[in-house]
Order: structure tokens, then sequence, then C-alpha cells
């Protein structure tokens, strides 16, 4: 048996997760890199794992992450670790990852056909099954062994081939008729990398990525970790105080 992380204090959860559906927004945002990090440890033949060398290889505290565990059911064992491949099987259990998904890309530009490139969906349970597009110029299109299919047949593949989760990487003029035809024929997971915010009805979940706005973010941390602690105040109310402002000018 291999163990990783000395001072080992929990063992795999037994049971199913107490009331998954209230678990923490931040829980769940954490819960797909413990499962990354458990599959790594896997793939090395790592057994048994502590909640430090877990915590580490996800970048987040031990506490925290005892505390998210514990969340899902896990109980803990003095001395053992938890066990890894239960442990996954656990989490991915809670993320609803027991059964593959099949997903639809719509939009087969440059940040379409990426996607639909990219190998590690699969490997993830998440399989490329539709690939739509309204530009006569890219239907009809191989990629990777998958057809380019025009939109106006998007309702019937989901009917037909049980799609249930929606990529838009349309322009945001489109998406939100896009997101309509998904919603109409009967998706509720869609991922949308338009910038646009979709109106949709109440059961069907929209998770948006920009990264732009994760570089915008970034940036907001480098630009104080220049200025320094006097932007305290300014970050905790919007206030720009004096120092700051003057050591900007100095460095212009
Ligand atoms: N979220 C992010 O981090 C991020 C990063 C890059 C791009 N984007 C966004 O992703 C989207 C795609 O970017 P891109 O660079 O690939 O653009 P692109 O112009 O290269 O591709 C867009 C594709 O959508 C297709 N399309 C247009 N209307 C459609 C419709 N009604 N139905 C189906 N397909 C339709 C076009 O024919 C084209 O193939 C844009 O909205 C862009 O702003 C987001």
């Amino acid at each position: 048996m291999t163990t990783t992380g000395e001072g080992t204090d929990h063992r795999a959860p037994a049971g199913p997760p107490a009331a998954s559906a209230d678990l923490p927004a931040a829980t769940v945002r954490r819960l797909p890199e413990y499962l990354r990090a458990l599959g790594a440890l896997s793939e090395s033949g790592v057994e048994t794992v502590s909640s430090e060398t877990l915590a580490a290889a996800t970048g987040v505290n031990s506490a925290m992450l005892r505390k998210d565990l514990s969340q899902l059911g896990a109980s803990g064992m003095r001395g053992v670790g938890y066990d890894v491949a239960a442990l996954a099987t656990h989490i991915a259990g809670v993320l609803g990852l027991t059964k593959d998904s099949r997903v639809a890309i719509i939009g087969l530009g440059h940040l379409g056909q990426a996607l639909a490139r990219y190998p590690g969906f699969s490997d993830r349970g998440f399989d490329i099954v539709g690939l739509f597009d309204a530009d006569p110029g890219i239907i009809g299109r191989d990629l990777d062994g998958i057809r380019v299919r025009d939109v106006a047949l998007l309702a019937r593949a989901v009917r037909d081939e049980g799609i249930n989760i929606g990529v838009i990487a349309t322009p945001g003029a489109a998406a939100q008729h896009v997101a309509d035809l998904l919603v109409d024929a009967g998706v509720t997971s869609i991922l949308n990398f338009a910038p646009c915010v979709l109106a949709v009805p109440q059961g069907v979940v929209v998770r948006k990525v920009d990264l732009a706005v994760e570089l915008q973010i970034l940036s907001f941390h480098e630009h104080h970790k220049t200025l320094g602690p006097e932007t305290a105040q300014y970050r905790r109310t919007g206030r720009q105080s004096a120092g700051p402002e003057d050591r900007l000018r100095r460095r212009r």
C-alpha cells in the first residue's frame, strides 16, 4: 500500500453524502479540484492520503479541506488517512459524475474548435457528441471525427441523442437564441462562453466562463500587491486614498 503524507487523520467516507444539494457553493467549486488531485494520486499508485497532502495538492488549507469533506459525510480516523479511490468515487457521486454526460458545442469558431478538439473532457466523463454552427462554410466540416451540423438540427439532436449539456461558443448576439433552443429542447445545464447574461427559466443552470474577468481579478491583485497595504482602505470602502495615488504618480 502506498500512502502519502505524515500525520494522516481521516479515512474514506462511508455512506451517501448528507444533503449534498445544500452544500455551500464554495465547497462545490473546490470538489473538482479534490477529484483531480485524487485522480493524480491514484494514477501514481497512492492508496491513502492525509488531509495535509491532499490540501497541498489542491492549494487549499487543510482545515478547510477537512471541513469540506466532513460536509460530504467523510468520517475521520486518526493515523489512517483518506482512502484515495473511495473518496474519489464519493466526490464523483456528489458531483453527479457517475454517468457520462453528453455535451453539444454550439459555435465552432476559434474557441469552439479548440474545445471540440480538447481530449481532456472525455477523460472526465464529458463526451462531446454534437457540434453545431450556423455558418454554411463550417457546417459539414469534420473535427476529429465529429461532423459539424446545422444549428437548425440542434433541438432534434438533443432529444434523439440524449444531449444534456450545452456549451455556447457563439458571439454574444447569438447566445440567447442558442440558449432558448437548448432550453426548449430540454437541456437544463449550459456553459456559456459568450460575453452576455442569459435569461433562462428556473431550474436551468448556467455557468459563465470569462477569462477576461479572471485576468481583471489577477490584475486587481497584482495592482494592490504593487501598491502595498495603504490600499486596504480603498479595497474596503471603494474610496481612493491619497497614498496609492501619490505612489502611482511617483511610479509614472
Ligand atoms: N469566456 C471566455 O473566456 C472567452 C474567450 C474567448 C472567446 N469568448 C467568446 O466566445 C465566443 C466565440 O469566440 P470565437 O473567437 O470562437 O468567435 P468566432 O467568431 O471565431 O466563432 C463564433 C462561431 O459561432 C458561430 N455562430 C454564430 N451565430 C451562430 C448561431 N446562431 N448558431 C450557431 N453558431 C453560430 C459562427 O458561425 C462561428 O463559427 C464569443 O462570444 C467570444 O466573445 C469567450
